[in-house]
């Protein structure tokens, strides 16, 4: 079972979105930034650490949502989503194919990676209650 944090990082009212490599497990699906969390490390830290490597990001980690199990083919993972806050949306490039701010209301337009589609559900179903 892999331990994934990911980041669903704020700016004004759109969230940043990353779009895997052709060459990264589970290829072109969309994802919010992350990674796995490294032995002994504290998530809000391995979340911290995983937005700075791959984006060049500061981020404020917030609340956690709730986890997500998934058992994809070949592996299994539990995905930790916390609400982050970004006082930029300056970013970095470094692994992904596409990194783009988009609004809730649109994410449902994407080709999500399986284990995040609850969570994109979530965030569209809290958008309308308001
Ligand atoms: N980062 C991230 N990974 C996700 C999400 N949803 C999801 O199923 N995953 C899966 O969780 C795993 C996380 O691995 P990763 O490749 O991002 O993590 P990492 O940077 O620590 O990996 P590395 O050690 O290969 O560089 C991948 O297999 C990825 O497909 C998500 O929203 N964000």
């Amino acid at each position: 079972m892999l331990h994934v944090v990911c980041a669903i990082i704020y700016n004004d009212d759109e969230i940043l979105i990353a779009q895997r490599s052709d060459k990264m497990a589970l290829p072109l699906k969309w994802e919010f930034p992350g990674g796995k969390v490294e032995r002994s490390e504290e998530k809000k830290m391995a979340l911290q650490r995983e937005i700075n490597e791959e984006l060049a990001m500061e981020i404020e980690v917030g609340e956690a949502l709730e986890p997500v199990i998934y058992h994809y083919k070949s592996f299994s993972i539990t995905l930790y989503p916390y609400i982050c806050n970004s006082s930029s949306k300056a970013f970095i490039k470094r692994e992904h194919r596409e990194i783009r701010w988009e609004k809730i209301e649109n994410l449902k337009k994407y080709d999500w990676a399986a284990a995040d589609v609850p969570v994109v559900k979530k965030l569209i179903t809290e958008i309308n209650k308001m």
